[in-house]
């Protein structure tokens, strides 16, 4: 990340219009890159997102002894390649492991390190530092794994792993697909069977890479509705072709654009479908938006189809509490469609928004408020009342290294009567490298703003 803040501001645009791919899955990227280092042979990976967050994935497996390399763009753009270790063949990294702005990465290479017989540094940014980490090391303790760490667990930390891991029963207290991930990967390495029991479904980006790259986990339904899940330890795997679907989470974001911005008719292409992703689409679609699906395929055992979108009239609507696992990244996207319908939107059940990047349930109270909408926060319930017509704005909003944040007030900046502006656009980088080109390509206007 640059050293100096990156203050961005967006302007009302005229109707947004034309085709394109955002860039790859976050959650998969990340994923592809850790079980490519822990396979035997070699994996190739296009698509892969090369934001931020997977870049420091990446230079991590490369401390831990896997050969990750980027080839020479083709038409299909990057391919990666990761020659892989086999599984239980990590290499202790020489020096600390900066995982930046990434929980996922942070907390998936806990699970991956916890089982090797090796010591790993964990840090991050001012962001990641803030984080909890004791809900992953909880559960990786009782593999064997130690973990020293700053204020009840948070980074920096040392994770000292188990040299005779034993495997473990968990069922995952918060609906939390990092943490699921973070056990199933500890069970990679360990003999006998590791059992996650999920109440709630959430992304399950993690099972489907283990059965692609060759591992056996069973999914039954569990007592109470939930999923039970079993991985066999010390799988060999092998290296796959992985092709990567465009991110839905970033998908987002040109696609509510589209629906606000009267006029505009967008096509985003390759875009994932996994049924565990896509809470946002269906509410948006129950607020009246025209969000239809071309091509639906599969691609490396995830959906993919190109969604083609109207803007349309929106009306509020209240969003259950069940559905947030399927949303979690898009309630600040969602929330300034919210602010641009007709009537109230209640995004109720999203405790879980406090302990991402910043704390954007607050934030996007507070940034809501400051661009005129009436936004209320009533405990976990995020309320945001609609006029039917795009809010004022005018605001300023500070953005805490919280991409999600930012890149949601420049789409509210697409058609607030005022600009809208972000302190520092960097954290962007880190999951949607490219935004503000990508989105002038449509037809917004998205410049660097004074400081
Ligand atoms: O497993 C993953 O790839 C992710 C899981 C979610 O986090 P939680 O597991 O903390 O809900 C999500 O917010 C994050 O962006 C990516
Ligand atoms: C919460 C997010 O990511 P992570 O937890 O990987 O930092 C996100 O991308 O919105």
């Amino acid at each position: 990340m640059a050293d100096r803040p990156l203050p961005l501001r967006a302007r009302r645009a005229d109707a947004l219009i034309g085709s394109l791919r955002v860039p790859g899955d976050k959650s998969v990227s990340h994923r592809a890159l850790m079980l490519g280092g822990l396979a035997v042979g070699r994996t190739t990976i296009t698509g892969l997102l090369e934001g931020e967050d997977v870049l420091a994935t990446a230079h991590a497996m490369t401390a831990m002894g896997a050969r990750v390399e980027r080839l020479a763009p083709g038409e299909a753009g990057a391919v990666w390649q990761v020659d892989g270790v086999g599984v239980g063949g990590l290499a202790e990294p020489a020096d600390v492991l900066d995982m930046g702005n990434a929980g996922t990465g942070a907390r998936l290479l806990m699970g991956l390190v916890a089982t090797h017989p090796i010591t790993a540094i964990f840090t991050g940014d001012a962001s990641l530092r803030r984080r909890p980490m004791a809900r992953v090391i909880e559960p990786l303790s009782r593999f064997g794994a130690t973990f020293l760490g700053r204020d009840g667990g948070r980074l920096p930390l040392a994770l000292g792993g188990a040299r005779a891991p034993l495997p473990v029963t968990y069922r995952v207290p918060v609906p939390s697909a990092q943490v699921k991930s973070a056990v199933l990967l500890a069970g990679l390495n360990t003999p006998g069977t590791t059992t996650v029991i999920e109440p709630i479904p959430t992304r399950d980006h993690t099972e489907r890479m283990l059965g692609y790259f060759g591992a056996t986990l069973t999914r039954t339904p569990a007592e109470d509705g939930g999923v039970v899940l079993a991985l066999t330890g010390q799988p060999e795997l092998t290296g796959a072709a992985v092709q990567v679907p465009a991110d839905p989470s970033s998908a987002a974001f040109p696609l509510v654009a589209a629906l606000l911005v009267e006029g505009s008719r967008v096509v985003l292409n390759g875009v994932g479908l996994n049924p565990l992703r896509t809470g946002l689409f269906d509410t948006l679609r129950e607020m009246g938006a025209d969000i239809r699906v071309l091509n639906p395929r599969e691609e490396a055992g995830e959906p993919v189809g190109d969604l083609e979108v109207h803007a349309s009239r929106l009306r509020g609507v209240t969003v259950p509490p069940e559905r947030a696992p399927s949303m979690i990244d898009e309630y600040p996207i969602l929330a300034i469609a919210a602010a641009c319908a007709e009537g109230e939107t209640r995004m109720e059940g999203l405790a879980e928004l406090r302990v991402k990047e910043s704390d954007r349930l607050a934030a996007m109270a507070r940034g809501l408020a400051a661009c005129g909408v009436r936004v209320a926060v009533e405990g976990d319930t995020l309320i945001v009342q609609g006029s039917g017509r795009p809010p004022q704005g005018g605001a300023r909003v500070t953005v805490d290294l919280d991409h999600r944040i930012g890149m949601s007030f420049l789409v509210l900046g697409l058609v607030s009567a005022e600009p809208v502006a972000i302190d520092d656009g960097r954290a962007i980088d880190t999951s949607f490298p490219g935004f503000v080109a990508l989105m002038g390509a449509l037809g917004a206007t998205i410049t660097e703003d004074a400081p």
